[in-house]
């Protein structure tokens, strides 16, 4: 069963690009408040800097809203009695709080953004480790795109939000509050006037809210499967343009893209809209309010210098009334990340040790057991039965048994059952005795190693992957390894072990990942070893060295090896037939050739289709080598 770089085992190409658990597209609508409250177990360390930041901002934002009633003190005072020198000190008090104003908003800025980092690291390790934790049944059913923008650009959202946005609507609505009382106490109608206004713009941020919630949502979830489309054609690229399709591609890309404009777009007007709605608003207000200064002025009810105060406070309010528009868009865009970043966090981590390990340190020999196995993946419907439907198959200590059947009968299924990347759904798998449920998984996975059909490499040095579950191992070892799974064209790579290949292996040839997974999978001897069609990819002169090699470590391990050919199967004790989701037949591989006419088809056809010498093993893209150093 091949494996994608999207996690996905079945290695079909996913057209939805959606989790269908839960679905983007399904969330319930979630009040951003709701939403964003649960972001506090993370942001709590930032709170203090976050109050410290906001305290900032408000002074600052009031200095600018004072301004107006020193001008005032200024034309009813200084100005109107002609006393220039009484200029001085209001003038002194300007440029004081200018002065104020801006050394606060640089300190405002200075206290949030360290910590709001740190809380964005905080929650990406948080949910690296969680995705690392989550069980493959989660990561077949999630594209790596949805995965990926969650991790990155949702974050950078909420931290811009808890930065910026959060801090300013508390501060916004402060001034707000502070300004009309200014203005309510300098005149009493007129600041009633403005203060009514609130009214209508707080109805229609509700309006226009819950239109930009869903709005804001869409586009983060198509962020996410173009993200997926960028990952799927750049691994893929090789096939792409070997089949002339990236053209295709990227008109699929196009339309994709087009979309996401789209709902930005139809974003950008919702946002627009309102933003025009609440300018027009204080608009009306002002306008109103200056018509009743002005005749107030004229009977003499108000002094010039408090209608100019006045209108000095009102117009500083200009800025917390007109960023409510996209405060509240960025508020919207921080709340659905939040619950996009949760749809992830929330996901349960259902394959775990138990709480309470069976630790017993009863013989390790490596005795493995199916008993009465079912199997059945979470998303197969209901009129399908089970894939595994009661596997009973004995591997005694020391023993390898072949695990042959048709393609699709479910062979690399079962060897994912053995260290818990799926959980079985009847029966159960036992190693000396124990149900490997009620083992510590850390130590069922480095009790049991597995070599997958499709080798992953990583983009590190041939040393790091050769290590990655025996990270104790010396380079020893690891040459001993790599001298067993018959990998000794590592020595002429560039560097040698330090050489880093390149993603996924690609710089390697087929035959050359399939060594070093191999490579991987016996430097820590393990008890069991599973062994999903390992040598799919060698040449025929390469098979015959890796199966001499083989051979010595299957000596010494228990081991299921899942067979294609006659000549993996002749590595094995005996043969076991996995056919309608049962062993249909177990035994040596001349018995089952003489009794099983199924299992000779099998086994004959795979011959035919047998590769024939091939240039697996060719020359090494080495321009694609590069040493292992800083990256
Ligand atoms: N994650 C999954 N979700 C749903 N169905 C899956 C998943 N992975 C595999 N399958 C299905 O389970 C069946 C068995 O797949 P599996 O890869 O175990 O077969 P196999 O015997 O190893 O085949 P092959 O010899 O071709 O590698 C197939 O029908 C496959 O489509």
């Amino acid at each position: 069963m091949a494996q994608t770089s999207t996690g996905n085992p079945t290695g079909t190409i996913r057209t939805d690009h959606r989790p269908t658990e839960p679905g983007p597209g399904a969330a319930a609508h979630v009040p951003a408040v709701a939403s964003l409250r649960r972001l506090l177990p993370y942001a709590r360390p930032a709170v203090p800097a976050l109050l410290l930041s906001a305290l900032a901002a408000l002074v600052a934002t009031l200095c600018g809203v004072a301004f107006p009633l020193v001008i005032q003190d200024i034309i009813d005072g200084p100005i109107t009695e002609g006393n220039l020198s009484g200029l001085w000190a209001p003038g002194a008090v300007l440029l004081g709080l200018g002065v104020a104003e801006a050394a606060l908003f640089w300190a405002r800025r200075m206290l949030s953004a360290r910590p709001t980092m740190r809380v964005e690291a905080g929650m990406r390790a948080a949910i690296y480790e969680h995705l690392q934790r989550l069980p493959v049944a989660f990561h077949d059913r999630w594209p790596a795109g949805q995965l990926m923008s969650r991790a990155v650009a949702d974050l950078a959202t909420i931290r811009r939000f808890l930065a910026f946005g959060l801090v300013f609507l508390f501060v916004n609505l402060a001034t707000f509050v502070v300004g009309v009382i200014i203005l309510l106490v300098l005149s009493p109608p007129l600041g009633a006037i403005v203060a009514v206004m609130a009214v209508p713009l707080v109805g229609l941020c509700f309006f226009y809210e819950t239109r930009y919630q869903v709005l804001a949502r869409r586009s983060q979830d198509q962020v996410g499967d173009l993200a997926t489309m960028v990952e799927e054609s750049v691994l893929g690229i090789r096939i792409l343009k070997a089949f002339g399709r990236s053209g295709h591609l990227a008109r699929r890309f196009a339309r994709e893209a087009a979309q996401l404009r789209s709902t930005e777009m139809t974003k950008a007007g919702v946002v627009s809209k309102l933003w025009a709605s609440v300018i027009v608003v204080p608009e009306l207000a002002f306008g109103l309010a200056l018509f009743l200064g002005i005749g107030q002025v004229a009977s003499g009810a108000l002094t010039a210098g408090t209608l100019v105060a006045f209108f000095g406070v009102a117009l500083s309010l200009r800025w917390p009334i007109d960023s409510i528009g996209w405060l509240l868009a960025m508020t919207n865009d921080a709340a659905s990340a939040t619950e996009r970043y949760f749809e992830v966090m929330s996901a349960p981590v259902s394959i775990t040790s138990p709480a309470q390990p069976d630790r017993s340190q009863a013989a390790r020999r490596g005795h493995l057991r199916f008993e009465s196995v079912r199997f059945r993946f979470a998303d197969t419907p209901p009129e399908r039965g089970d894939l595994l439907r009661g596997v009973d198959l004995d591997i005694r200590p020391g023993e390898t048994v072949a695990l042959v059947g048709a393609t699709g009968s479910g062979k690399t299924t079962l060897t994912a059952l053995v260290n818990r990347l799926y959980d079985v759904t009847g029966g159960r798998i036992t190693l000396d005795g124990t149900d490997i449920r009620a083992m510590e998984l850390a130590d069922l996975r480095r009790r049991i190693a597995i070599a997958f059909e499709e080798p992953t490499l990583f983009s590190a040095s041939v040393r790091e992957n050769v290590l990655l579950g025996f990270p104790d191992g010396t380079d020893e070892d690891v040459w001993a390894a790599l001298q067993l799974a018959q990998a000794d064209f590592v020595a002429e790579l560039p560097w040698g072990l330090d050489t880093r290949i390149g993603e996924q292996g690609l710089s390697l040839s087929g035959g050359q990942r399939q060594r070093l997974a191999l490579a991987r999978a016996v430097i820590g001897r393990p008890e069991v070893l599973v062994l999903d069609d390992p040598l799919s990819a060698l040449d025929i002169h390469t098979e015959a060295k890796v199966e001499q090699a083989l051979r010595s470590v299957l000596s010494a391990t228990t081991a299921l090896v899942v067979a294609h050919r006659a000549s993996t199967v002749l590595l094995a004790d005996r043969v076991a037939l996995l056919a309608q989701g049962r062993i249909a037949a177990i035994g040596r591989h001349t018995q089952l050739l003489a009794d099983r006419p199924d299992y000779r088809d099998l086994l004959t056809s795979a011959a035919v289709s047998d590769p024939v010498p091939t240039a697996a093993d060719g020359p090494v893209a080495r321009s694609t080598l590069r040493r292992e150093g800083p990256r």
